[in-house]
């Protein structure tokens, strides 16, 4: 008999928890999350606001520390490595997509999308360079300012930047939150597509059910914890699981 072999797991966390503040000022944005992404999946994290999404990935990312848990990337452990280490790891192989863009205003958008890439001293790949480029529909806007850019470009170039390098992994916080149904169709077809056939794993933080409809996986948070884990769901079985942990309001 041939047995599936298990996919590989990529994004890893066990028990994290994170509280922000203390004694009465004190609030927990996770409450003890346990979470196993594999290469190459696509997975969505939705949830009311304050539920805990954007404390989710910023601990995933290395990009902040959880108060307590571990968190894994590959066989790596990230959680208790000094600042250094987690820049490098950050650097090598983590690609982050901010709500604000952080982009450098005295770069061009084709100088920005490289800059992660150069301070690496990583050759760029041309032909993928150009793929992502014209994925999302920024080759006529490359020697263009950020000012110069309407903020749907500016998300898309900070997309960009972030996939350039070939990141084992793509964080991406709301990244169609800027952009017309038209463009977010084809970045979520294009983050899908990182993930089925470069093998990234992408995962990515939407208020949009329709969406989170292009994941693989949609994990659903709410208060803290992860209450809601849907294989392929439809934007309606997201929309339903939604409704479901709405928070009550008087
Ligand atoms: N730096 C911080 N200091 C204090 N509290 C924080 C901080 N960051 C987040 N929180 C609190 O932690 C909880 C979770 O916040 P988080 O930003 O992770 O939620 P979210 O689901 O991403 O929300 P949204 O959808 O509104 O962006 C909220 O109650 C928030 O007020």
């Amino acid at each position: 008999m041939i047995m599936n072999t298990p996919a590989r797991s990529s994004v890893r966390a066990e028990k994290l928890i994170k509280t922000y503040g203390s004694g009465r000022t004190e609030v927990t944005a996770l409450r003890g999350v346990d979470l196993d992404l594999a290469s190459g999946s696509f997975t969505a994290i939705v949830g009311p606001s304050g539920s805990g999404k954007s404390s989710l990935m910023h601990c995933l990312a290395g990009l902040d520390r959880p108060s307590s848990g571990r968190v894994f990337l590959g066989d790596e452990e990230l959680t208790g490595r000094p600042d250094r280490e987690l820049t490098r790891i950050r650097r090598d192989r983590i690609g982050f997509v901010f709500q604000s863009f952080n982009l450098l205003p005295t770069l061009t958008a084709g100088e920005n999308i490289a800059l992660p890439a150069d301070l690496a001293g990583r050759t760029i790949d041309r032909d993928w360079f150009d793929a992502v480029v014209t994925s999302l529909g920024l080759t006529d806007r490359l020697r263009h300012r950020p000012s110069e850019l309407s903020g749907g470009q500016q998300q898309r170039v900070a997309i960009a930047r972030a996939l350039i390098g070939r990141p084992e992994a793509v964080f991406a916080d709301e990244p169609t939150g800027a952009l017309d149904s038209r463009t977010a169709a084809q970045l979520l077809s294009f983050l899908r597509t990182c993930a089925q056939e470069s093998g990234q794993t992408v995962v990515m933080v939407t208020h949009d059910p329709i969406a989170a409809g292009y994941a693989d996986r949609v994990l659903v948070l709410a208060d803290g914890a992860v209450v809601r884990d849907l294989d392929r769901p439809t934007t309606d079985d997201v929309l339903d699981a939604l409704r479901e942990h709405e928070p009550v309001t008087a």
